[in-house]
């Protein structure tokens, strides 16, 4: 039988981008806000936005224009009321938004670390010299360059699927994906082998889903308060502050992870060349209550302390 919608059940419109990434990551909202308030799901729209982002195939996002392509149409939606909310890849979210929008909430964050997925092996060291890598990441690239300088890495881009068939089709001996957005994929099961944070410290947000609504919507962000991860709340605040502090857009090579450990946040920081010869490195701890301010000091330092190479100097 249909479920019925009660007439007392305001409907609420989720945006997100057509990815099956994406959309995995609307459902489990939509999932987690029916559970928590008892409503039906159908009373809760999933709407698929198209933006910039995904019509440009062929540059790195990061000459095309930054995270922002991925976002502004979703936003557009969500300013002129269309949606209520929007579901977002943390990672992908610029840090600077729109006037009048904030990130209200994550899911509790999945694992943070990256996943290498070789055509044959089963680590890092399976790969031959002068061996093919394809990523889109300057923060990858870097980190790899670094370890291995003797492989030949090359922009791919397209979505998580498109990558895989690159390597399986022999276009490129490997690629490095986030663990997380294999997970949720179902896919998995292709990682070859799963990289260390000590050499592979993942992007700002990697792993976590991040919702984003009007600042004044104060029914929309109730709703989604009682579905928010407290612990991710505070790892993104002390993340994000870091990256705000280093560099908004996503030309530099960065990484940024924190961890909630009792009532402390430790946050690592890490800046790197593109080529991955020059680097600097932090890593320390504050109260929870601090974490922003942990994040936009470490930024702070690591800017003024950083080889100049490694700001694009
Ligand atoms: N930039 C694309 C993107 N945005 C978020 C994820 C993975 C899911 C996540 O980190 O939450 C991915 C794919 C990837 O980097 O492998």
């Amino acid at each position: 039988m249909p479920e019925t919608i009660p007439s007392s059940t305001p409907r609420l419109a989720i945006g997100t981008r057509g990815s099956p990434l994406a959309l995995w990551q609307a459902h489990a909202v939509r999932d987690a806000l029916a559970a928590a308030h008892g409503r039906p799901v159908e009373s809760i729209t999933i709407e698929i936005i198209k933006t910039s982002g995904d019509a440009i195939q062929d540059r790195s996002l990061s000459l095309a224009g930054g995270k922002g392509l991925f976002t502004k149409e979703i936003e557009e939606a969500l300013l002129s009321g269309r949606i209520d909310l929007a579901v977002h890849s943390a990672k992908d979210m610029a840090t600077a938004l729109p006037d009048g929008l904030f990130l209200s909430g994550y899911l509790p964050r999945a694992d943070v670390r990256d996943a290498l997925i070789l055509r044959e092996g089963s680590g890092l060291d399976d790969l031959a010299p002068g061996a093919r890598v394809g990523t889109a990441s300057l923060r990858r690239e870097a980190q790899l360059r670094r370890i291995r300088p003797d492989l030949d890495v090359q922009l791919l881009r397209g979505n998580v699927q498109t990558r895989l068939d690159k390597v399986k089709g022999g276009t490129f001996d490997a690629t490095l994906l986030a663990l997380a957005g294999l997970t949720r994929l179902g896919l998995a099961h292709e990682a070859s082998a799963i990289l260390d944070t000590t050499h592979f410290l993942p992007a700002v947000g990697q792993g976590a889903v991040a919702i984003e609504s009007r600042e004044g919507d104060a029914a929309t962000n109730a709703a989604i308060a009682a579905i928010a991860c407290r612990n991710t709340g505070i790892a993104l605040a002390a993340e994000r502050a870091l990256l705000t502090a280093l560099d908004g857009s996503c030309r530099t090579p960065i990484g940024g992870l924190a961890t909630v450990e009792g009532d402390r946040v430790r946050l690592r920081g890490l800046i790197l060349a593109p080529d991955g010869t020059d680097a600097a490195e932090a890593d320390e701890t504050a109260p929870i209550s601090d974490a922003a301010r942990l994040g936009a000091e470490m930024g702070a330092r690591l800017r003024d302390t950083a080889p100049a190479r490694t700001l694009g100097l």
